[in-house]
């Protein structure tokens, strides 16, 4: 199994406030690998450090071989991050968005393709400021993997969004993963991490408590609670001792 994501004893601190304290783990090519963790927790700092937009203070990460801050320029030609959705001009189009992000890497995926694999053809023409919730989604989606990425990084991928886009969305995702990309995702929740993720990370306080699969994560709650069948949330509920609304 080759590793592509390669965190050990991550360090990060703003000014007094310790966000990441000490993180490590692996991602494995192919996978879908979820960080779960309540607000605070050190989850975007984390990935942001993968992505190279923020320096550690300590520790080091490799992605691809690479390390994100030297190799920052490389780094962003071979992994895809999505977007925030305020990051684009309300008045540019869809397909203008994507060949404009197109044009920014070396092997681009092709946009049409990329249309028609993620349902856009209705909304090329549509302005930015003018989509839905789950159309936005959509598309911050197809701008992650416009690039052809080998790693594609998802941050709060369904937050907003009624469960039947969620549904699509996870769908996709699943797409996504059998075209051979390897899946960093981060979420709050608990259904879309035991759906989606082969292993999760669970985050507290700026540290791992927990890696495994949901289904280990689950029947290790289960054991400790004795009880048959546990969640994802019971066991999140067990390692960090915080409620389940996260
Ligand atoms: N730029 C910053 N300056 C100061 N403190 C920050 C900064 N960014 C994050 N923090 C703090 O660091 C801690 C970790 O934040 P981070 O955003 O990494 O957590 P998170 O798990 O992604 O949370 P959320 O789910 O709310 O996005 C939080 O206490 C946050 O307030």
């Amino acid at each position: 199994m080759t590793t592509v994501i390669e965190v050990q004893d991550l360090h990060k601190r703003y000014g007094p406030k310790v966000a990441v304290d000490g993180i490590s783990f692996q991602v494995d090519e192919g996978e879908i690998f979820g960080i779960l963790g309540s607000n605070g927790a050190g989850k975007t700092t984390t990935v942001e450090c993968v992505e190279g937009l923020r320096r550690a203070d300590r520790g080091s990460i490799r992605v691809l071989g690479l390390d994100p801050v030297r190799d920052h320029a490389e780094l962003t030609q071979r992994v895809g991050a999505q977007l925030q959705e305020a990051q684009l001009p309300e008045k540019l189009r869809v397909g203008e968005a994507l060949s404009l992000y197109a044009s920014f890497y070396r092997r681009p995926a092709d946009p049409a393709a990329l249309v028609a694999a993620l349902g856009l053809e209705d909304i090329r023409s549509t302005r930015f400021g003018k989509l839905s919730g789950g159309q936005r989604q959509r598309v911050s989606i197809a701008l992650a993997l416009i690039g052809n990425p080998r790693v594609a990084v998802l941050d709060e991928l369904t937050t907003g969004l009624d469960p039947r886009a969620r549904r699509e969305t996870w769908r996709l995702i699943e797409e996504v993963r059998a075209g051979g990309v390897t899946i960093l995702l981060v979420t709050h929740f608990m259904d879309e991490a035991e759906r989606l993720c082969d292993r999760v990370a669970v985050f507290d306080r700026g540290r791992v408590v927990a890696i495994d699969t949901p289904a280990a994560l689950t029947k290790r709650a289960a054991a400790q609670l004795g009880v048959e069948r546990a969640t994802l949330e019971d066991a999140y509920v067990a390692l960090t001792g915080e409620s389940t609304d996260v």
